[in-house]
């Protein structure tokens, strides 16, 4: 079974978190969304009056996202209940507390050994016209900027053209090199960014009374939402990979160690095809972070490579180019020290016994955050 990726929504203190995911909420088409906050005060959750409590302190949102309010120590144990497959979660969202170190939260997340979830990267909210005086009051904000893998730049409304490009130049030498910001007005980015957004379609026939009084919601507010969703989804190109031949780990590394900062996210899977390494590798990047899990092949599928890749200012047929010069033809010949790049990513290996060096490819070590 696939894990769910847990990504972490970091940010000082009204820098407009809430407020993003409030908007991934909304625009979250069929996808399960679980969401852990440290109180439900802001949350827009117009159905709760209606959905009801589901236990303790998690409560069930319209549409069958579940949300549940934490202290850290209860993280692990929440994230084991949101993960219970009779809640079908796709991607669990953690609203890290303003005051909170997000890089405890993420130690956390890579240290937690529950198979069902994995760490699935940070993306820090940054107030745009609070830049500065956030960072003199709270040096801290630098070493948070270091370790985020996709940074929000909100409230763009409340800042000019001028101010924008000097917080970019600004945001691009504190954190790790390459990382993508994303400009925001009231935290409306593309929920693409961080999780696939599932058709409504694809959820029919096994809806529960919330996904019914949501679908209905959403339908009341159809025009709107619709033509909001495509205004949001108009500023990121998305361009497709397909291949039937294996693509060659060494080349395929080195062409994601050099994407471009545009390019905000990449999913799919990958077939290597390296003896030992046959399965299909599920790829999952947002901004710089990335990560590998390895799955066998349905019965009958076949080994293929397919990449969606999403991005904004990215040249769509130079990627392709690119892609299409990662192809190895021989793939039988691989040996498993070319696979060595890939299981630096990949949180648990398929096979322990191939592994080149088990510290590194139990992937980042929690104290590097
Ligand atoms: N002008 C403007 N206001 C915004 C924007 N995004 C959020 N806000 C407002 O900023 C305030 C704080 O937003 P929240 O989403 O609550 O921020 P937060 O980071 O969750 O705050 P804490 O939970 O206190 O850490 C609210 O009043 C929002 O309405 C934006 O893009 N532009």
């Amino acid at each position: 079974m696939n894990s769910i990726p847990v990504v972490v929504l970091a940010g000082f203190l009204g820098s407009g978190k809430t407020t993003v995911l409030n908007h991934l909420l909304g625009n979250r088409g069929g996808t399960r969304i679980g969401v852990v906050v440290n109180d439900f005060g802001s949350i827009e959750v117009d159905a709760m009056a209606v959905a009801g409590q589901v236990g303790d302190s998690m409560v069930s949102l319209g549409g069958g996202c579940l949300c549940c309010a934490v202290d850290g120590s209860e993280l692990d144990a929440y994230l084991e209940k949101l993960a219970d497959p009779v809640h079908r979660i796709d991607v669990i969202v953690i609203e890290a507390s303003g005051l909170a170190e997000p890089q405890e939260m993420v130690r956390m997340l890579v240290a937690n050994e529950n198979p069902a979830v994995r760490y699935g990267g940070m993306v820090h909210v940054v107030d745009a016209a609070e830049f500065d005086a956030t960072r003199t009051r709270h040096p801290e904000t630098d070493r948070h900027l270091a370790v985020a893998d996709l940074v929000v730049l909100n409230k763009t409304d409340r800042i000019d053209a001028a101010e924008r490009t000097r917080i970019e130049a600004a945001l691009a030498a504190l954190c790790a090199p390459g990382i993508p910001v994303v400009g925001a007005d009231h935290g409306r980015i593309d929920p693409e960014l961080l999780f696939d957004r599932r058709p409504w379609t694809e959820t029919r026939g096994q809806l529960s009374f919330e996904d019914l009084l949501a679908q209905a919601h959403d339908h009341d507010g159809d025009h709107d939402g619709d033509d909001h969703a495509d205004h949001v989804h108009a500023a990121y190109e998305s361009t497709e990979f397909v291949s039937d031949q294996a693509l060659g780990p060494r080349r395929f590394i080195e062409f994601l160690d050099r994407r471009p900062a545009g390019l905000y996210r990449i999913k799919g899977s990958v077939y290597f095809g390296v003896p030992g390494h046959e399965e299909r590798y599920e790829i999952h990047a947002v901004g710089r972070f990335l990560r590998f899990a390895p799955h066998p092949w349905g019965r009958g599928e076949s080994r293929r490579t397919q990449l969606v890749l999403i991005g904004s200012g990215t040249d769509g047929p130079a990627l392709l180019r690119e892609l299409e010069s990662c192809r190895e033809p021989e793939p039988w010949r691989g040996t498993p020290e070319s696979m060595w790049g890939v299981l630096r990513y990949v949180d648990r290996p398929a096979e322990p016994a191939s592994d080149p060096d088990p510290a590194e490819a139990a992937g980042p070590d929690p104290d590097d955050f």
